[in-house]
């Protein structure tokens, strides 16, 4: 090898190097510009495959797998993903029942899809499935079953009845459809809602079932077995029908055979009804109906039919079955809203206020919160057991030691204060700034067929058409027994907003009604009674407050009287000028909480100083109305405050007023923080045998004045008797019950009238004293709904 050999590799090295040192920025530039230029092009080749519809290369589906645009993929919001390579379609599709094509960029794939593997997926839809959206369509569907025929004759014609009055809506109410149940196959419409065909319309279906029952083996069994074994099978959700927009159910039967639900009467439709209630997640729309075929059938099958298209008409405008109140649409019945649970948390909250530090110097009261807290621990002194002989409370009106202006005024009740909270917790509905609508527990009660009120037994008045309500939620009085004690506002003048009788009147009403339609899917709720309840007969102004303190009293009553609603007005006796002015109502209340005026004290703590002549100047004036309008005093007995050693006091107190009646009612005892704090216990609670040992012994008083009454009425239930005057003892018997319709009569007439011109038939015969009081049509349960045991000491939320 030669030496020039043995360089040569040398000399080219160097050579290159030599090339490198006078060429490099160009190369490395060169070198640039086509690393960028392949970058660029690998990135357009990408957006153009995402973005064009030209067929994948790769799909053996050809034309049929085309790439929608997918450039709405963004990757975070997936929230279910998919391999490539799956079925990509038919994942989707029983994912979220609507078909494949709609729901991936990707149209469907097979598995032998060699393309390389991508993931991708779509947003779930996270509307709850049971819920109507409003704007989807709602499909009623009646099923029925029938063995003679008797069913499907009033099915078919309630089917034309629907269709008749959905006809002109302008909702998404789709065409009744009606089916036998002997024909339907169960798993098409009694496992899940049936599907819809048509994916652009969301239709929601509302079941009305017309069923007799037989006690003999009929197909019905197997229907309730079915329902029954969907209910506990495993497999499927235990409401798997909670799809449906909502459900009702209608039972005939024969009452001469069956005469109660316990002995059979429409058995099976009640069975249907509970099974229906759970597999629907508690959707009963609209309560059970029930009818005779030998006698109502027809009438009540109309007013079911009627409530239920009402419902109907509900839910389209609205969307859903809207508020129910605790317990609707559930299987069975329970008592829990029954519970004073709540009550004790409220009013516990309610207090606490109280407890803060008062400033020493008692200044112008003009919030009503600060006025109650005030009087409340003004009150709170007066009844300590050490301070019984401390002055008398405070009469806020004459204690203003301050030259400011009097500031504007303020609503009684503002939406943000505590005491709008606490009133709403409670149940209460506030209308406008100072009043309040509130159900009472007799109004459920009446509507499920439980019992009425003692003013059913006394005066004719059904509970479940009755409105309690009151214009002022504000007081002068703080009684030991109020309910509400620790939540309303006290005062002695009104010196708050005023809102017009009208606003309260349409607010009261909507805010009845409104609780009323809360109750439909109650269990045990009476279809019949449900709807007689839409129309409102009677009002009862008490339930907290002083309603006379309200300035325009005498426009709400023409109000309620204009549409024939029936008054009657409690007031507690301590505004008698506002009392003197008051017009005409259907019966004028007093309460008389004690007979002296220290009793009084203790017991009503009122803010007035000159509380014991206002209570007789009112006593007065009532004599003077006895013969214009019928007078009660109503006594609230309370053991340890007003009933020992009284009864004396209690008949002079009859001899100065001469009521028409005097209603004596043992106190409630509602087991909250706040009577407890007020000193009262269960031990406060008088016996039935108590109470209506005092009623003797006032009667026997009464009768030594030589003044002419006698015990006309009872209701052991809640604990109340009527003493009455013997202007309404007619021919041997008591009339105290009131001819509602003369009422208004007479008060049209614009003539003078008496009590007497509308003195109604005579007081049933089980309601009369001895006879205990409680309409045997009606069922006697306790709060499980069992027979009921009568118990002395069961108390009665009066108004
Ligand atoms: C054999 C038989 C058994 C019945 N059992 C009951 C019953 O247990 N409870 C009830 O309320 N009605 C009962 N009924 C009355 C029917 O429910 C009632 O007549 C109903 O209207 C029949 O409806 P359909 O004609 O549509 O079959 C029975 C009737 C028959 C003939
Ligand atoms: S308790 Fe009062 S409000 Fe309730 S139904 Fe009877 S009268 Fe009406």
């Amino acid at each position: 090898m030669d030496r020039a050999g043995e360089q040569g590799p040398l000399v080219l090295l160097m050579y290159i190097l030599d090339i490198w040192h006078q060429y490099r920025t160009p190369i490395v530039f060169t070198v640039l510009i086509f690393c960028f230029a392949a970058n660029a092009f690998t990135r357009w080749r990408s957006r153009r495959l995402k973005t064009t519809s030209s067929v994948l290369a790769t799909s053996p589906n050809g034309g049929s797998s085309q790439v929608e645009k997918a450039g709405w993929l963004e990757e975070k919001q997936l929230s279910r993903m998919v391999l490539e390579g799956v079925d990509l379609g038919v994942e989707m599709s029983v994912m979220d029942k609507t078909p494949a094509k709609k729901l991936g960029p990707f149209g469907p794939r097979t598995k032998s899809s060699k393309t390389p593997k991508r993931i991708s997926g779509s947003k779930l839809d996270r509307k709850p499935k049971n819920e109507v959206s409003s704007v989807g369509s709602i499909q009623p569907i009646v099923f029925f079953s029938s063995l003679t025929a008797t069913t499907e004759k009033h099915a078919k014609h309630s089917l034309e009845a629907l269709r008749r009055s959905l006809k002109d809506q302008s909702l998404t109410i789709l065409e009744p459809q009606i089916h036998d149940l002997s024909y339907v196959d169960y798993d098409d419409f009694f496992i899940t809602p049936p599907k819809t065909h048509n994916p652009t319309q969301h239709v929601s279906y509302f079941y009305l079932l017309l069923l007799p029952t037989y006690n003999i083996s009929t197909a019905l069994d197997n229907f309730l077995s079915h329902l029954q074994e969907t209910h506990h099978d495993f497999r499927i959700d235990t409401a798997p029908l909670s799809g449906l927009a909502g459900y009702s159910v209608f039972g005939f039967g024969d009452r001469e055979g069956w005469r109660t639900a316990e002995e059979g009467f429409c058995s099976q439709a009640i069975e249907v009804d509970k099974w229906m209630a759970r597999l629907t997640g508690r959707k009963r729309a609209f309560p059970l109906g029930l009818g005779d075929v030998k006698s109502d059938a027809a009438e009540r099958l109309e007013e079911w039919r009627d409530g239920v298209t009402k419902v109907l008409l509900d839910i389209a405008a609205h969307g859903g079955l809207g508020e129910g109140v605790v317990g609707s649409g559930d299987a069975v019945e329970s008592d829990e809203e029954d519970s004073p649970k709540i009550e004790e948390e409220v009013e516990f909250k309610a207090r606490k206020p109280a407890k803060r530090k008062r400033p020493q110097q008692e200044s112008r009261v003009d919030d009503v919160e600060d006025l109650g807290s005030k009087a409340r621990s003004q009150i709170d002194d007066a009844i300590r057991p050490e301070s019984t002989s401390s002055p008398l409370p405070v009469d806020f009106t004459t204690t203003s030691s301050t030259t400011s202006a009097p500031p504007a005024p303020k609503p009684m009740v503002a939406i943000s204060s505590p005491t709008y909270a606490a009133l709403t917790k409670q149940g209460y509905t506030i209308i406008g700034s100072h009043s309040g609508v509130k159900i009472c527990r007799w109004t459920k009660s009446a509507l499920r067929g439980r019992g009425s009120c003692y003013k059913y037994s006394f005066y004719g008045i059904k509970s479940h058409l009755c409105m309690e309500t009151t214009p002022s939620l504000s007081c002068s009085n703080k009684c030991v027994f109020c309910w509400r004690h620790g939540t309303n506002p006290v005062g002695t003048t009104w010196r708050w907003q005023v809102d017009p009788p009208d606003l309260i009147f349409a607010g009261a009403k909507e805010g009845h009604y409104k609780k009323i339609k809360m109750l439909r899917g109650v269990p045990g709720v009476r279809a019949s009674r449900f709807q007689e309840a839409m129309k409102i007969k009677h009002c009862a102004l008490s339930l907290v407050g002083e309603p006379i303190f309200y300035p325009h009293i005498n426009e709400f009553l023409s109000l309620l009287h204009r549409e024939h609603i029936s008054s009657f007005l409690v007031c507690n006796a301590q505004h008698p000028d506002q009392l003197a002015a008051l017009n005409a109502v259907t019966q004028l209340y007093v309460s008389i909480d004690a007979s002296n005026a220290e009793s009084l004290r203790k017991i009503d703590r009122p803010l007035h100083r000159d509380y014991w002549q206002r209570f007789t100047r009112c006593l007065d004036i009532l004599c003077e109305k006895r013969f214009t309008m019928r007078t009660v005093f109503r006594l609230t007995l309370v053991k340890g405050f007003n009933i020992d050693e009284e009864v004396e006091g209690y008949a002079d107190l009859v001899a100065r007023g001469l009521p028409c009646f005097v209603e004596i009612k043992g106190v409630t005892y509602c087991g909250t923080s706040s009577s407890a704090g007020a000193g009262l216990t269960m031990q406060n609670v008088p016996f039935y045998s108590e109470i209506t040992a005092f009623v003797e012994a006032l009667n026997a008083a009464l009768e030594r004045r030589g003044l002419e009454y006698g015990i006309a009425a009872e209701h052991a239930h809640s604990c109340c008797v009527l003493i009455a005057s013997k202007r309404f003892f007619v021919e041997g018997r008591w009339h105290t019950l009131i001819d509602y319709e003369k009422f208004f009569e007479c008060l049209e007439s614009g003539e003078s009238f008496r009590p007497e011109d509308y003195m109604g038939a005579e007081t049933p015969e089980w309601a009369t004293w001895g006879n205990g009081g409680f309409d045997p049509a009606d069922e006697r349960v306790d709060r499980k709904g069992r027979p009921k045991v009568i118990k002395p000491a069961d108390g009665v939320e009066a108004a």
